[in-house]
C-alpha cells in the first residue's frame, strides 16, 4: 500500500473510534466477499454472522432452518450479532435478514457504521444460483422470492448509514468504493469524539 492510502486508512480507523463496519443487504449482494476484502484492506479483523452462527450452533444455516425453523434462526442471529457488535472494532458481514430486526439495527447504530451493498435483481440472481445454501431461495421461483425481498427490505436497508451500489465489477473495485464511501460519510458527519 502506498503512503497516501495508508494515511487514509489510518484516518478512517481513527474516525471509527472502535466501532465496527457492518455490511447489510440482500443475499448475493457480496456482504461476505466484500466485507472480507475491506477488512484485509484496512487491516481489521473480519467476522461473518452466518459463519459465526454455524460455528456456535455446529449446524449449517440450511440445517438450522430445517430443524428449528426460521424464528429460532432469527433469534440466534439477533443474539450472535449483538455480541459481535458489542465487541467492536471489526468488519462484520451480516446475514441478509439481520438488519430487518429492530434490535439488531439499534445495536449496529450504537456501536457500528452500517453499509448497504445495493445490487439489482440480475446481479443478485446471477450470484445466488451458484450455490444452494440459502433456504429462503429453495422455491420453484427464486427470482420472484428475491423480487419480493427487494420490495420488503430495500426501504429498511436504506436506513443504513452508507449505501454502496454494487455491480458486475471485481471485488477489489467494490471494496475500494466501499472504503471511499465510508471516508466520505465521515467527512460529512460527526466523529465519535465530536459526539462525546
Ligand atoms: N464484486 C463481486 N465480483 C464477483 N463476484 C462477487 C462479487 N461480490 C460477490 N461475489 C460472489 O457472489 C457470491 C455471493 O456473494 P456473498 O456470499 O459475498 O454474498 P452475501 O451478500 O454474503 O450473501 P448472503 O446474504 O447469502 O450471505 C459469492 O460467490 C461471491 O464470491
Ligand atoms: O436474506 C436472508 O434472510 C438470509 C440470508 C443469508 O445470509 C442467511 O442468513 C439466511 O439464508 C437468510
Ligand atoms: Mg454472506
Amino acid at each position: 500500500m502506498n503512503a497516501v492510502a495508508e494515511a487514509i486508512d489510518l484516518k478512517l480507523r481513527e474516525k471509527l473510534g472502535g466501532r465496527s463496519i457492518v455490511f447489510v443487504g440482500l443475499m448475493g449482494a457480496g456482504k461476505t466477499a466484500i466485507g472480507r476484502k475491506v477488512a484485509q484492506m484496512l487491516g481489521m479483523p473480519f467476522i461473518d454472522s452466518d459463519q459465526e452462527i454455524e460455528s456456535v450452533s455446529r449446524l449449517t444455516v440450511p440445517d438450522l432452518f430445517e430443524l428449528y425453523g426460521e424464528p429460532e434462526f432469527r433469534s440466534l442471529e439477533r443474539r450472535v450479532i449483538a455480541r459481535l457488535i458489542e465487541e467492536g472494532g471489526r468488519v462484520v458481514s451480516t446475514g441478509g435478514g439481520a438488519f430487518m430486526n429492530e434490535d439488531t439495527r439499534a445495536a449496529i447504530a450504537a456501536n457500528g457504521v452500517s453499509i448497504w451493498l445495493k445490487a439489482d435483481l440480475d446481479v443478485l440472481m446471477e450470484r445466488v444460483v451458484k450455490n444452494r445454501n440459502r433456504p429462503l431461495l429453495k422455491n420453484p421461483d427464486p427470482r420472484a422470492v428475491m423480487q419480493r425481498l427487494m420490495k420488503d427490505r430495500y426501504p429498511v436497508y436504506a436506513l443504513a448509514d452508507v449505501t454502496v451500489p454494487t455491480r458486475a465489477e471485481s471485488k477489489e473495485v467494490i471494496a475500494a468504493e466501499a472504503i471511499a464511501a465510508l471516508a466520505a460519510y465521515f467527512d460529512g458527519s460527526k466523529t465519535v469524539k465530536d459526539d462525546a
